[in-house]
């Protein structure tokens, strides 16, 4: 969810500190001062040494409720620096209270003509001002948390076990989502460092299809050289298209000396098996002709066992078709016992050492839940409902994490890390529901596009921008408790049990007793795996009947239990469910970045996501997951986070209407939005001026370029729009019509046959979607165009013409930030943006021509400012976004 200014995930952000339950966030300046910081700098990334410092140990055990256990603390906790945090506050500071005198000084000075206008962008600007508040609250008191994998180490070696973790991978498409992906994602996770009989994971099939499960078997085999190659070799990261597409780097593992033939003889069999996957398709089809022409009549899809495929056929017919089909879960690969066992030494027929490898690999298992006309399925939702009732059967592990079929895990520590926090609280705070790691997202585009900005926006960075604070959401990359996904509140675990079973009296599970029965187990973290010993007659009839469309039907799955159904943003409802029961959460970054994952890079297709994320965000404030509705147990902080993230497209039905104000004097006489106007644009200038600055201070901390920043504006602006108003209007309508927003899946398919990975750069899908944008971006060039003619007809140094410059300045600044979408709609002329370029300057010659020749009637002289208003907009979105 990767959260967002522009995506919900940068306007979600609050650092809540699970270590003694308090929010850290906001108000405890002194806090920040010298006595506080610490003698050492981080260790991850020297780069961020002048801006870091740890924060003390001393407080750090002596917040964690002092059970002086001795145990070393498992994490560090590093706040920004006094120098550079006080300054930012005291910006802040300044800045409210330059935007309150703007108020007043508005107020006193209302305007008489053109009443309407003047309200109307009073109402704007008292808005952008407490979106500001709700955005900066959450963030006066940064803080980052690194987890201390050696200390863990030490206490895992010495005495303790990591606890289970369940791992779940959704897919629904093999053609949508391609298949690779997924297969990349799960051999990552297989591969990942953690002990094999501690964890499962599990691939969700929403499609039913055969090409999935097949798949998944090739996986299993593949997985027997990969595993053990990544374990020797300590390679990085164990997703193998990743790390054979990367450049050499550091060697880590105990034998350089056999990485050349390993990794050459890994990559060969990684490109056949490649070839196996990619004609899964044929080959299925193939095989199931064979057998149907000896099965007259039939036109089933066959497994390799001469059986029918119980889900999806290639020839959809009765049950046997997409959103009608049978359950279907299959262990593809066994829980481990818990014995190590050692691989074997290079032989004859096999060219690998292995010998003192651990070989055995987690337990794998797919699923593809129940389906059938006239129910919801609730889409993702539904599919992780159904996962964590099959694993609580099969593996029941006390944490579960999710991932999209596009994401992997590119650190393999990455399941050791949120146990540095789960395990170091369980002292003094087991109300510590959810880890979350920032994503990275593949860096997929060189050049400088709105591209970028999936990376900027979507990844760790993305969140930093204000980042390095928890999430108000939760989603991939997060770790959780299974009892709070249970709807349990935060433990005095003895409660617990007796709230499971005051619970149960109501149908809240389902009528699963075997389920009920794992419920308790689930909250264990001491607990070792222990799957059935077989899957039996009766295990199978269970888990059939909790993959079943019909189970839900009465309980409060996708209300009180489970992923939240009925909205867009299943995971932000679900964490904000959480935390309104009382349970804390943890941010927390690690380098190399934990998780990464795909964005679309298609202008269109990325515009749809965000519509789908921002849409989700204001269906959140109309329900009863409205963070003003929440009871005393979440953290005031976190309310505000809440606020701000499901409210955040409102403030762009601001940002459209001064984006599109220029069309006025187009057409009309004079107009101003405010007098004096010369004050007026210093106190605009002033208040725009002051948001920069803070932005500076953020991107300082948050570890990003300036170059990430401007085009974080500048996707804001392109979201800001078209799309985030769109949004608005959905949500009026639904709220008018009741009907919801229908969101699709977001293409991961690639055009690209052609080999060239960036071909989706370069193709539009005209939408209505695009209009608002484009409206915009003809009503500026225009009147640039209009600025400039004026500029000639009257002369620069005139006062007409000094306005007219002045307001062209604003119109321009819109420009720019739209500039990558510019160069998105025009398509394969995209690729060269000096086409863009002349074509602009035409257009806005020609506008400046036709005013020379029909100079307007009116008084030019004093409507052009009104053009500077619309600056305003460009400013106060961007960083308070
Ligand atoms: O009926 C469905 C529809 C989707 N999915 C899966 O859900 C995931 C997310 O769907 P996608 O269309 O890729 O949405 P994104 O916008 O890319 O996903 C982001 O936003 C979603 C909504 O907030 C979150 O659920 C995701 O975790 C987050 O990565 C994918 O793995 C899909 O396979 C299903 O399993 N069943
Ligand atoms: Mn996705």
């Amino acid at each position: 969810m990767a959260s967002a200014t522009v995506t919900r995930r940068i306007n979600a952000a609050l650092h809540v500190d699970a270590t003694n339950g308090n929010g850290v966030a906001g108000g405890d300046a002194a806090a920040a001062t010298g006595s506080h910081t610490a003698k050492r700098n981080i260790s991850d990334g020297g780069k961020d040494d002048d801006v870091w410092v740890a924060v003390d140990e001393a407080d750090v055990s002596g917040a964690s409720g002092g059970d002086g256990g001795g145990r070393p603390p498992l994490f560090r906790t590093y706040k920004v620096k006094g120098s550079i945090l006080h300054p930012y506050r005291f910006m802040i500071l300044l800045r409210l209270i330059a935007i309150v005198a703007f108020f007043g000084w508005r107020m006193r000075h209302k305007n008489h003509d053109g009443a309407w206008l003047w309200t109307m962008s009073m109402t704007g600007d008292v808005w952008f001002g407490f979106s500001w508040v709700l955005n900066q609250l959450p963030k006066l008191n940064p803080i980052k948390r690194v987890p201390d994998l050696a200390a863990l180490a030490d206490w895992h070696g010495s005495s303790g076990e990591l606890p289970g973790i369940d791992v779940f991978v959704t897919t629904v498409d093999p053609v949508d989502e391609p298949i690779l992906y997924t297969v990349n994602s799960i051999l990552s996770i297989l591969a990942a460092d953690y002990p094999v009989d501690k964890y499962a994971c599990y691939l969700s099939d929403d499609g039913g299809t055969l090409v999935h499960y097949e798949a998944m078997v090739e996986v299993a085999k593949f997985a027997e050289l990969w595993v053990p190659f990544c374990r020797k070799h300590c390679v990085e990261p164990r997703a193998p298209e990743n790390y054979f597409a990367m450049k050499t780097q550091a060697y880590k593992g105990g034998v350089p000396g056999e990485l050349m033939s390993d990794h050459r003889r890994v990559r060969r069999e990684y490109e056949e098996f490649k070839v196996r996957i990619d004609s899964l398709f044929s080959t299925i089809r193939q095989r199931s002709d064979a057998y149907n022409a000896k099965h007259a009549g039939e036109n089933a899809t066959w497994m390799a066992d001469g059986t029918h495929w119980p889900g999806t056929w290639f020839e959809p017919v009765e049950n046997h078709r997409r959103g009608q089909h049978a359950g279907i879960v299959q262990v593809i690969l066994d829980h481990p016992n818990c014995k190590p066992r050692l691989g074997l030494p290079a032989s004859v027929d096999n060219p690998f050492d292995f010998s003192g490898i651990e070989v055995r690999l987690p337990m794998l298992v797919y699923i593809s839940r129940e389906k059938r006309p006239g129910y919801n399925h609730q889409k993702k939702a539904g599919a992780m409902n159904v996962m964590l009732r099959v694993s609580a059967l099969l593996s029941n592990a006390p944490f579960v994490i999710n991932f999209d079929c596009d994401h992997y895990t590119n650190n393999s520590q990455a399941f050791r890390a949120p146990m540095c926090f789960m395990l170091d609280l369980h002292h003094g705070g087991d109300d510590t529901a959810f880890v979350q790691f920032p994503q990275r997202f593949d860096d997929v585009d060189p050049t400088d596009r709105y591209a970028n900005h999936n990376r900027v926006f979507f990844d760790g960075t993305m969140l930093s921008l204000n980042g390095l604070q928890g999430p108000s959401y939760l989603g991939t990359g997060t770790m959780f408790r299974r009892v709070a996904l249970y709807g349990v509140e935060p433990p005095r675990w003895g409660a617990a049990s007796r709230q499971i079973k005051d619970m149960n009296k109501a149908n809240k599970f389902g009528t699963s007793t075997p389920f009920i029965g794992t419920m308790l187990d689930g909250a264990n973290q001491e607990r070792s795996i222990t799957p059935p010993a077989v899957i039996d007659e009766s295990v199978s009839c269970e888990l059939a009947a909790l993959t079943a469309c019909a189970y839900e039907d009465g309980t409060s799955w996708g209300r009180d239990v489970g992923w939240v159904y009925n909205i867009a943003t299943e995971d932000v409802v679900t964490g904000f469910r959480m935390h309104r029961q009382g349970w804390r959460s943890v941010y927390a970054s690690m380098e190399p970045a934990a998780f990464r994952g795909t964005a679309p890079i298609n202008l269109t297709e990325r515009l749809y996501q965000i519509l789908r994320w921002s849409g989700g965000s204001l269906e959140m404030f109309f329900s009863h997951s409205n963070a003003l509705l929440a009871g005393c147990r979440l953290h005031p902080l976190q309310r505000v986070a809440y606020l701000n993230m499901s409210t955040y497209p409102i403030v762009t039905v601001f940002i459209f209407a001064y984006n599109l104000f220029p069309v006025m004097w187009l057409v009309s006489e004079q107009f101003y939005i405010q007098r004096p106007f010369g004050t007026y644009l210093l106190y605009l200038v002033g208040v725009i001026a002051m948001i920069h600055v803070i932005g500076m201070f953020e991107v300082k901390w948050a570890g990003i370029t300036l170059l990430d920043w401007c085009r974080n504006e500048q996707f804001y602006m392109i979201g800001a729009t078209g799309v985030y108003p769109t949004a608005v209007l959905y949500m009026a309508l639904k709220l008018v019509t009741g009907k919801g927003i229908y969101f699709r899946l977001t293409s991961k398919q690639t055009t690209a046959c052609s080999g060239d990975k960036f071909a989706d750069l370069y193709t539009v899908r005209w939408v209505p979607l695009l209009i608002p944008t484009i409206l915009i971006l003809v009503v500026n060039v225009a009147a640039v165009g209009v600025a400039v003619g004026k500029a000639a007809a009257c002369g620069v140094i005139s006062e007409p013409g000094r306005l007219a410059a002045l307001g062209m300045v604003f119109n321009v600044w819109i420009l720019v930030l739209l500039y990558p979408f510019a160069l998105g709609i025009m398509g394969q002329w995209g690729k060269r943006p000096a086409v863009l370029f002349v074509a602009m300057v035409m257009a806005v010659a020609a506008v400046a021509l036709m005013y020379v020749v029909f100079r307007a009637p009116y008084q030019a002289d004093q409507w052009l400012g009104v053009a500077a208003s619309l600056g305003k907009t460009a400013s106060l979105t961007g960083s308070s976004g």
